[in-house]
């Protein structure tokens, strides 16, 4: 697949033109010919982006503020914006399943929602793992609870590409994240709002009157499974109430498929 680039009279932003959709595999120097190109546009120019030329477009989300900046992006880009996923882990807070119905209300998007393999309720989740499984060994349940109902749902909906919420001004191994990766799997994950800082998406969503999780106005700002989320104190860190007081800050989803797996099933 060869590209094209055209600059514009000032010279300064180039643009491959790609395929539409792109076809896949994509060679790295592709992928950092896009990254230049995507690192000079805003969260909007990206997404549209995305839409002409990412296949099989989703957008997986826990409805985090920078999820929530995105679909309302794109509800005014597009009359029929990519399908969400979300992961119920069954341990989400009661706010959270009411934001999900808020979404859905406002923008009428379909949330396709993935649950632990056979389990409806965390009675049968305990069943299979036992209680309070995430003290037995925290990646086995990230596994369970995330990693592998999210491979399910990108197997049963033939995703190739996926928007998602994360920001390089979130620390961690966040700090270097690019616009557009290609993870071992060979998924496609955008990050639209790489660049963004939280105040930026704050005003965002005042600005926009997007529906947001009301835990945030009792002092969470990242939330995740109850029983690994709290609070964070003026002046903290936005994802400081994660997994607090623990020497983790991702939750799996973003880590390598296939060491994930094996540490849960030795396969
Ligand atoms: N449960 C679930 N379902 C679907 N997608 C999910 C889920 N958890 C995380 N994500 C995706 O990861 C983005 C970052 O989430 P977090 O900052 O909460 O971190 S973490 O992934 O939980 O470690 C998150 O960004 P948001 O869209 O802002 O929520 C999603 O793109």
């Amino acid at each position: 697949m060869a590209s094209t680039s055209t600059s514009d009279s000032s010279g300064t932003a180039s643009a491959p033109s790609f395929s539409k959709p792109l076809s896949l595999p994509l060679t790295s120097e592709q992928l950092d010919e896009i990254n230049a190109y995507l690192s000079t546009l805003s969260p909007q120019q990206i997404l549209s982006w995305a839409i002409d030329h990412l296949p099989n477009l989703f957008q997986t989300t826990a409805f985090g503020l920078t999820g929530l900046v995105a679909i309302d992006m794109l509800s005014k880009l597009t009359e029929s914006p990519p399908p969400l996923i979300f992961i119920d882990t069954l341990y989400h807070f009661q706010e959270t399943y009411e934001l999900v119905q808020d979404v859905e209300k406002k923008y009428g998007v379909k949330v396709n929602v993935f649950k632990p393999d056979g389990c409806e309720t965390v009675q049968d989740f305990e069943k299979k793992h036992g209680e309070r499984f995430w003290e037995v060994s925290e990646d086995a349940y990230d596994y369970w609870v995330k990693v592998e109902p999210a491979q399910r749902a990108y197997q049963a909906l033939s995703v190739k590409s996926v928007i998602t919420g994360r920001r390089a001004s979130q620390g961690g191994e966040r700090s270097s994240i690019k616009p557009l990766e290609v993870d071992s799997t060979g998924l496609l994950k955008l990050n639209p709002l790489f660049k963004w800082t939280f105040p930026l998406v704050q005003a965002y969503i005042d600005e926009n009157d997007v529906p947001r999780n009301k835990l945030l106005a009792q002092g969470y700002r990242s939330v995740g499974d109850w029983h690994s989320t709290s609070k964070v104190k003026e002046g903290e860190d936005e994802r400081a109430g994660r997994w607090k007081g623990r020497n983790k800050t991702e939750c799996g989803l973003h880590k390598d498929y296939f060491s994930m797996k094996a540490q849960a099933t030795g396969v």
